[in-house]
């Protein structure tokens, strides 16, 4: 199945099906990591990550006051299939953050979503802000990868990952001098990633089995979430009505791609995001 496959079957398929396309894409993912590590051996990326500059601090710029926006470079995805056509990531990236973005993430798996590892090390030579990979980790080669190509945060999937495998993967990331963004979907999973130990948490209001956006999830959740952890809303952000809906429970970033790579001009979607999050009327997390 590909991107256009799932959308086209869309809500017609139901659940089983979408069960089936999260599984799909780890299957591809893992098929595609082991051929890369079949061309740069592990001990080899080790030493291109080891070599890579410093990471940036993450979590120190999404704790900034205002509600942050991490900007997404997303070309396709499984439930809408292509999105936009992006010639030039690094581009895209210097408008986000000439809009104010304060951190870009770059989707780096190739089948379903259209990304690469290229695109993060252009968005990467690009911009100063934090750099986000967003893929579905799931092995310690992957995390390797990131720092090598300039990541300074890199998303865990909790739903993706057995528990020693989410911690065992934190912790790399972490010894790495990077920020793991662990990403959770409900209660159970939220306190899975913290058991594991994760600082900053994403709740992605895209059911990975169903591909449908419920907002009401990140109000659900993550009001259980301590004050020291970053609360990051994910996905359904289409303008600043849902910025201001999300930070009135307790976000301190929303996570953008569809509802500004659509848009004629991306830095000026930006803008008036970062705008509405800087704005004296907007909840403020509690901390
Ligand atoms: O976007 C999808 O269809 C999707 C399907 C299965 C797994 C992940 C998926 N998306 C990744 C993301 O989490 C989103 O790209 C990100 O949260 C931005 O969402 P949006 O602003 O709604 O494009």
């Amino acid at each position: 199945m590909t991107a256009e496959h799932a959308h086209a079957e869309g809500d017609d398929a139901g659940q089983a099906a979408s069960v089936s396309v999260l599984d799909e894409i780890l299957a591809g993912v893992r098929e595609d990591v082991a051929r890369r590590q079949e061309q740069v051996p592990l001990e080899r990326i080790r030493e291109l990550a080891a070599a890579a500059p410093p990471p940036l601090d993450a979590y120190a710029a999404l704790r900034k006051p205002g509600v942050a926006v991490i900007a997404e470079v997303k070309r396709s995805s499984p439930s809408k299939g292509r999105i936009a056509e992006i010639a030039d990531p690094a581009d895209l990236a210097v408008d986000y953050a000439a809009g104010g973005a304060r951190a870009i993430s770059v989707l780096t798996e190739g089948r379903w979503f259209g990304g690469s590892l290229d695109d993060l090390a252009a968005v990467r030579a690009a911009v100063t802000v934090p750099v986000l990979r967003k893929d579905f980790v799931v092995s310690s080669y992957q995390v390797h990868e990131a720092r090598a190509h300039g990541a300074d945060l890199v998303l865990l999937i909790v739903a993706a990952l057995e528990q020693n495998a989410l911690m065992g993967l934190l912790e790399r990331i972490e010894s790495l001098g990077m920020t793991a963004l662990v990403e959770v979907h409900d209660e159970e999973e939220a306190d899975r990633a913290l058991e594991a130990g994760a600082q900053v948490i994403g709740v992605n209001a895209r059911d990975l089995r169903t591909l449908e956006v419920d907002r009401s999830v990140f109000e659900r959740i993550a009001p259980g979430l301590p004050s020291s952890v970053v609360k990051i809303a994910e996905s359904g952000v289409r303008g600043p009505h849902d910025l201001i809906r999300y930070a009135s429970a307790g976000a301190d970033a929303v996570l953008v791609g569809e509802g500004l790579v659509t848009q004629k001009s991306p830095r000026e979607a930006v803008a008036e995001l970062v705008n509405a999050g800087n704005h004296p009327a907007t909840p403020r997390p509690v901390r």
